[in-house]
């Protein structure tokens, strides 16, 4: 069966490539895509989408209604990826979001919307499979070492921080590790954020320069011992095989589905 796929972003750094693998995928369709500007005009018009033939909207409720396709894939900003995700299910169509800066109130509301409609949608901090395995490596380390820092580090054209994925790999160590307050009882900042941000007590530390694609280390610390797991992303086709998989999986689901590690098998 053919998937028939609206993209939203294309002429970002993420939506070039997924123009690129919609295209060179046999069973999906770029039924059309959604961008700030060029209404009306076709994509491969625009220059540097040779063979993209696909009708471009500026108006996303307008595309849903008019092009019906099977899935939305976000790659836009925090906020347009949140109207995005919303206005798609409205309009029947299931959402692949990799858009990051959400809420867990945003996605909790998003989850409602999926289950009210009955459609699938993914929400997925992080597409490349290397970087799912460090979240999980880094979940089943916490049940042994309490003690963990986050250190991100992304290019510096990144919207929001800390990234989606120091977010979601927070939230996984928590699950598994107690809630506590880590470093010296005592301690006090003499320049103001020289601790990162903190979830649940862990430190999170977003480095943002230029020559960085998107990095992580989460380091452990314990009596006499460090372990650090980190990932690279080197290039933005890492995260294209996660995008796929997302799309054909949304498919299939009822319920939105926040990460990729629950549907990687
Ligand atoms: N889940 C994952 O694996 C990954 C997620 N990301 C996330 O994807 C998002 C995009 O990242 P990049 O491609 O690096 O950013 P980018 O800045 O290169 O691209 C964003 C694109 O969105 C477009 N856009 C903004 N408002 C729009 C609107 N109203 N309608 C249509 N298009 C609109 C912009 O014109 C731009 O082309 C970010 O939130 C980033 O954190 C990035 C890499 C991997
Ligand atoms: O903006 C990026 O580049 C990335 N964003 C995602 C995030 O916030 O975690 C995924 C990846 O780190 C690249």
């Amino acid at each position: 069966m053919t998937i028939r796929i609206v993209i939203a972003g294309p002429r970002g750094r993420m939506g070039r490539e997924a123009v690129a693998l919609v295209q060179k995928t046999e069973h999906f369709e770029l039924a059309a895509v959604i961008d700030r500007r060029y209404d009306g005009q076709r994509l491969a018009d625009i220059g540097g989408f040779a063979g993209a033939d696909a009708p471009i909207y500026t108006d996303a409720a307008r595309c849903f209604a008019e092009v019906k396709p099977d899935v939305l894939i976000d790659l836009t900003t925090p906020e347009v990826g949140k109207r995005h995700a919303e206005l798609a299910l409205r309009h029947g169509v299931r959402p692949v979001v990799g858009t990051t800066g959400f809420t867990p109130e945003e996605i909790e509301r998003l989850t409602e919307l999926a289950e009210e409609k009955e459609l699938g949608a993914i929400i997925a901090p992080n597409f490349a499979v290397g970087a799912v395995l460090m979240m999980k490596f880094a979940r089943m380390a916490a049940k042994y070492f309490t003690d963990v820092e986050i250190i991100e580090l992304h290019h510096d054209q990144k919207l929001d921080a800390p990234s989606g994925t120091a977010l979601k790999t927070a939230q996984l160590i928590a699950e598994v590790r107690p809630s506590k307050k880590q470093g010296h009882p005592d301690e006090k900042e003499t320049l103001a954020g020289a601790r990162g941000a903190a979830y649940d007590g862990i430190p999170i530390h977003s480095v943002r320069l230029p020559g960085f694609v998107a990095h992580q280390e989460v380091i452990f610390g314990g009596d006499g011992q460090t372990l650090t797991i980190r990932h690279d992303s080197l290039d933005r086709r890492s995260f294209m095989s996660g995008v796929k998989l997302a799309v054909e999986t949304v498919m299939h689901l009822h319920t939105l589905v926040y990460g990729l590690e629950h549907i990687l098998e």
